[in-house]
């Protein structure tokens, strides 16, 4: 899927598809520095984070496993809830590992505070975040982020695993949805 296939849908093109895997490459780059010679585990959330998971792990040259977990604090809508659930776990035991959490987003920070404290208590030997966007007028928990691909305005954006009401995860890009879209929202 592509802009041309949004029609009027699309309000505009924020990070265009070249300047995503740019800065994936960057992001790789550092990684890779950080944690050579180590087992480094790292996990995507889903769903979001399976663009930025898929093009981070082939842009990395250590070695590394993958792991998933799936939490939700969104409904269909671009609120949201502030409640964290758990909808599935990691199949790995951490205790003693190198874990980096990769996400698409940090929005509130909600999600993520939930998830590291969460993580944390499972007596892993480091636990770090990379997140491709973040909001940081929106940010109502500070978290520590060691990789940013990007800090990006206080609007809701879709693409690259990110979605409104589960549609336009497969763009290549990110952008931002013509306000016809959210209709009475
Ligand atoms: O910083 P926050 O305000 O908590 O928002 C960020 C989170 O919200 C989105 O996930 P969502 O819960 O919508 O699920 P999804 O990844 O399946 O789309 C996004 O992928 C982040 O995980
Ligand atoms: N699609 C999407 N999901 C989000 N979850 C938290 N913030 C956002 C956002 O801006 N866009
Ligand atoms: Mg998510």
């Amino acid at each position: 899927m592509d802009a041309a296939d949004m029609g009027t849908d699309l309000e505009k093109v924020l990070i265009p598809e070249e300047e995503l895997q740019a800065k994936i490459k960057e992001l790789a780059g550092q990684i890779d520095a950080d944690y050579a010679g180590r087992n480094l585990l790292i996990v995507g959330v889903l769903k979001g984070a399976v663009m930025i998971m898929a093009d981070l792990a082939r842009a990395l040259h250590i070695e590394v496993q993958m792991d998933w977990m799936a939490v939700s604090s969104y409904g269909a809508g671009t609120k949201s809830s502030g409640v964290v659930r758990t909808l599935k776990d990691l199949d790995t035991d951490i205790a003693g590992r190198d874990v980096l959490v990769v996400e698409d987003i940090i929005d509130s920070g909600l999600t993520l505070s939930w998830l590291i404290h969460n993580l944390r208590s499972r007596d892993p030997a480091s636990v770090e975040i990379c997140t491709l966007l973040r909001k940081p007028e929106a940010v109502k928990v500070p978290i520590d982020v060691k990789y940013v691909g990007f800090d990006i305005p206080n609007e809701f954006v879709i693409g690259y695993g990110l979605d409104y009401a589960e549609r336009y995860r497969n763009l290549p890009f990110i952008g931002t949805l013509a306000r016809h879209v959210y209709g009475a929202e």
